[in-house]
């Protein structure tokens, strides 16, 4: 029997969270990527507001001066990019291809129109809501003045467009899942349930299109910053088959596409060669028209094209 090659299944496609500002969305991205960091990579998105001061540039954000940001938007350096609260928010593709490359899971953390960007987008990606329990903008008000980050002229600013994003976000066929964080362990371990870790009926749902509803109810914590101690949830170890294998998945330069390759490709493709598993190859990437040949074929379809065995 011949060697066959196949696109490396890892990873699946990426996580878009999405919700209004104080709602939890750092502080369970924060844990979950302290929990998995070999399994999640935070895409790193550029904004010309200024860093708080728990805030390092380069980890929680690329922080921009605008000329620069809106010059390398026009270059087509951006996958999205929106103005937010009167600052300029944006997802590089090296900021996606950096988690990609990496081998992991790329969670972005953009408001809902960069998620409405994304879908438009070649990025397949799944999209999780994360609103807060009634009355939501109590709560919120609440959060961010225990957050105690910014300004009151801020705090205004993002509870307008909370208000908004809620909104938008109600009769929105724009997400997967709508995730309630109230209680911020259960609502953790909803996410995590979303994500397919920890039981294998969680999983089945992951992909899956159906609005899907999950509560909780309170207590608070930190982002990225947090002082949490070291300790793992229980599920670590029954990460889901399906974050192991993406079965048929499109992946180009590491990405997951949609439709046609908006930028870049100046990276390398990883294959693999289906009798060994890990073995992998690399070869220079394809061209955009190159890559959408063959993206809505099942897994195993030969991509001998530039197989330069290493
Ligand atoms: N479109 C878009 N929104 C982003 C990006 N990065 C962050 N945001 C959103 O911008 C909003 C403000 O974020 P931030 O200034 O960190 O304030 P916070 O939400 O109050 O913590 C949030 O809704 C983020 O999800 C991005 O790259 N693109
Ligand atoms: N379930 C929760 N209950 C109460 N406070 C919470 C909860 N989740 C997060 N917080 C707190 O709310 C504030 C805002 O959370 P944060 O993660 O910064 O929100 P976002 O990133 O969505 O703006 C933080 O001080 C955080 O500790």
């Amino acid at each position: 029997m011949g060697m066959k090659a196949v696109i490396v299944a890892e990873p699946p496609q990426p996580v878009v969270i999405c919700g209004p500002s104080g709602v939890g969305k750092g502080t369970l991205i924060g844990k979950l990527m302290k929990d998995f960091p070999d399994k999640f990579g935070f895409s790193v998105s550029h904004t010309t507001r200024s860093p708080r001061v728990k805030e390092i540039d380069g980890v929680h954000y690329h922080f921009a001066a605008r000329p620069v940001m809106a010059q390398e938007i026009k270059e087509g350096k951006f996958l999205e990019s929106a103005e937010v609260h009167g600052n300029l928010y944006g997802t590089s593709w090296a900021a996606v291809e950096a988690v990609a490359d990496a081998g992991k899971i790329c969670i972005l953390d953009i408001d809902v129109q960069g998620a409405q960007a994304v879908r438009k987008s070649a990025l397949k990606a799944t999209y999780i809501f994360i609103k807060p329990p009634a009355p939501e903008e109590m709560e919120l008000e609440k959060r961010l003045r225990g957050r105690g980050t910014e300004t009151e002229e801020q705090i205004q600013k993002r509870l307008r467009g909370a208000t908004q994003e809620l909104e938008r976000a109600k009769d929105s066929t724009l997400f997967d899942h709508i995730l309630v964080n109230a209680n911020l362990d259960q609502a953790y371990d909803d996410l995590k349930a979303l994500l397919g870790l920890g039981s294998p009926a969680a999983s089945a749902h992951f992909n899956g299109t159906a609005k899907h509803p999950v509560n909780g109810s309170k207590m608070s914590s930190n982002g990225f910053s947090s002082s949490e101690n070291g300790s793992s949830p229980n599920g670590h170890e029954s990460v889901s088959d399906h974050f192991k294998h993406a079965v048929g998945s499109p992946r180009t330069n590491g990405l997951f596409l949609n439709g046609s390759h908006q930028s870049k490709s100046n990276g390398v493709m990883k294959l693999s060669n289906s009798m060994s598993g890990n073995y992998s190859h690399t070869l220079p990437i394809l061209t955009s028209s190159d890559l959408l040949v063959g993206m809505h074929s099942a897994t195993g379809s030969p991509r001998a094209k530039g197989i330069s065995a290493s």
